[in-house]
């Protein structure tokens, strides 16, 4: 579903993403963890394009979106995504959050984009929220809205930058909770997350960076017992 191919990243003279090559396979479930400052955010807003490749190409579904020809909002509009400080419309209500998108980017009716934002809302258990605004909502209750705004858009992808960082611990678990029923619908995620119970309860693959690099690719459970680098291993003394 996704490759990633010599992708390299520069800010000026900082090169913060050195050479990273992977795949995400259709409906599998990749956790990016490493210190702060390794590139993690930077390495998923490339896979939207909303950080431009300095080199390298990225495929979704086959498509080369580092590719001049490729259509930035036909990208965006198949891969979702949910930021850390929510990003909502504040002066637009839930619905309207989660209707402007599909009504204006993919022209749906304003019936069908409402009856696609209520079944989320249900999903998400906020229903009987439709008609507030934003700044009435809790901050769970605001990242629940916004992963159902993503998937209003029916994407193929959804990338999560530390969904639950900005939130209260007593919030965190609700938002968790919306993103492990994610899981089980089989939709492709790339999460990055400092979260390591979730990395490694839902996640078929730990992709872990450090300065840059992709230092290692592994299944959680050969990641958080057997790290193979010291670099790892050092991060993991610290965090877990
Ligand atoms: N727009 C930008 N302009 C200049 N430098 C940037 C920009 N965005 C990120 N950087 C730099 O790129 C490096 C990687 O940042 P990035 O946010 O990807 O790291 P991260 O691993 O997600 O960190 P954190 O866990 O703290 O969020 C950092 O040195 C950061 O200062």
């Amino acid at each position: 579903m996704i490759r990633i191919e010599h992708l390299v990243k520069s800010f000026g003279p900082l090169e913060v993403l050195k050479d990273i090559s992977t795949e995400v396979d259709s409906g599998e479930v990749v956790a990016i963890i490493g210190p702060s400052g390794s590139g993690k955010s930077t390495l998923l807003r490339c896979i939207n394009l909303l950080e431009v490749p300095t080199a390298g190409h990225i495929f979704v579904g086959g498509i080369d979106i580092t590719s001049p020809k490729c259509d930035i909002l036909k990208v965006r509009q198949n891969v979702g995504m949910v930021f850390q400080h929510f990003n909502l419309f504040p002066h637009k209500t839930v619905m309207g959050n989660l209707t402007y998108a599909p009504m204006k980017v993919r022209g749906l009716s304003k019936a069908d984009a409402s009856k696609i934002a209520m079944d989320l809302l249900n999903k998400v258990g906020l229903a009987e929220k439709a008609d507030q605004y934003p700044s009435r909502l809790s901050g769970g209750q605001k990242q629940r809205v916004a992963i159902a705004r993503a998937l209003a858009m029916e994407p193929d992808v959804m990338l999560f930058d530390e969904p639950t960082s900005a939130l209260d611990p007593e919030m965190v678990k609700e938002v968790l909770d919306v993103m492990k029923a994610l899981v089980r619908t089989g939709i492709t995620m790339a999460i990055v997350t400092h979260e390591m119970g979730f990395a490694r309860e839902v996640a078929n693959r730990v992709l872990f960076l450090d300065g840059g690099y992709l230092v290692e690719d592994a299944p959680p459970d050969v990641f958080f017992s057997a790290p193979k680098s010291d670099r790892a291993q050092q991060f993991l003394e610290k965090v877990l």
